[in-house]
């Protein structure tokens, strides 16, 4: 076992008594006292959460809860921002993702991102979605990276749309097709995570409810957490909710029992509209 890994004993003695936070069996990712920091700011406050496997899970919360800076710490995209730190532990499986040993590049092949505004690369939708499996050297020859580009765009439902202009411009393509491109980009890596910051909220009703229907088919093989100001949108889509006020977590749940019968007075207030 090296330092990147925490000791199977440890994860085993947890409960929800020794911890105070529900527990997974088995989850995808497990994040503990984890706290965030701008220059002297704090922004996210000693957050335990278990994600557990192949679910989709929503992050809620009023603007500036640190929805997004908390999103951020599971692929170490705050790495990007110079005054940001991250203290506590975050495990993708059993392994440390911010142990010194990690590859980034890496770790961020295996949790992906889609952000709020479409942001597909000024070339063809085809390099689009082979650009990542070029790099991480994923296919052997031009006829496997054919079939990759291929499938990744079945499973986002835009190989029929863009099959035969392939070589043209992603940016020429609508915004929720940019969109479900940057999802199929995403996912042709072979994630096993994938994070989305407010994925919807630059799309017309019609190219959210297509992107929701996609995250909850891509939910068969992945595990997704989105962060949402739509509190349909997370109802919609995800089977657990964190909600999330003024950096701390406050509640986690079944999705369900968040939106009806909430644990903690924060989360009613919020669902109910009185914080906003
Ligand atoms: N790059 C940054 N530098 C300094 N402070 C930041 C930075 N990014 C976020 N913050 C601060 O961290 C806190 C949390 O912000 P964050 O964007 O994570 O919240 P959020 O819940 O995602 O908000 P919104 O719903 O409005 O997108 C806020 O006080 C914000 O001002």
């Amino acid at each position: 076992m090296n330092n990147a890994q925490i000791s199977k004993a440890e994860i085993v003695s947890e409960t929800y008594q020794t911890t105070g936070f529900p527990l997974l069996d088995d989850p995808k990712m497990r994040v503990r006292n984890v706290d965030v920091f701008y220059g002297e700011k704090q922004a996210i406050f000693d957050v335990n959460l278990d994600i557990g496997k192949n679910q989709v899970i929503s992050m809620i919360g009023p603007s500036g809860c640190g929805k997004s800076t908390f999103l951020r710490c599971l692929n170490r995209m705050n790495d990007t921002i110079d005054i940001c730190r991250v203290e506590g532990e975050l495990l993708l499986e059993s392994q440390n993702i911010y142990d010194k040993k990690i590859d980034v590049v890496e770790l961020r092949a295996r949790v992906g991102m889609v952000f709020q505004k479409p942001n597909p690369f000024p070339k063809s939708i085809y390099e689009n979605v082979a650009y990542g499996a070029r790099i991480h050297g994923l296919t052997d020859n031009k006829v496997q990276l054919d079939e990759l580009v291929e499938k990744s765009l079945i499973r986002c439902g835009l190989w029929k749309e863009v099959k035969d202009r392939l070589e043209e411009p992603a940016t020429g393509l609508s915004g929720g097709q940019q969109q479900r491109l940057c999802i199929a980009r995403a996912i042709a890596v072979n994630p096993e995570v994938i994070l989305m910051d407010e994925p919807c909220s630059a799309l017309d009703p019609i190219a959210t409810a297509t992107v929701e229907e996609l995250i909850h088919e891509l939910s068969e093989n992945f595990t997704i957490c989105i962060v949402t100001h739509s509190m349909q949108q997370a109802a919609r889509v995800s089977q657990r909710t964190a909600y999330f006020h003024l950096g701390k977590l406050i509640e986690v749940n079944d999705t369900s029992t968040v939106f009806t019968n909430p644990e903690h007075k924060l989360t009613e207030e919020y669902i109910t509209g009185r914080i906003g």
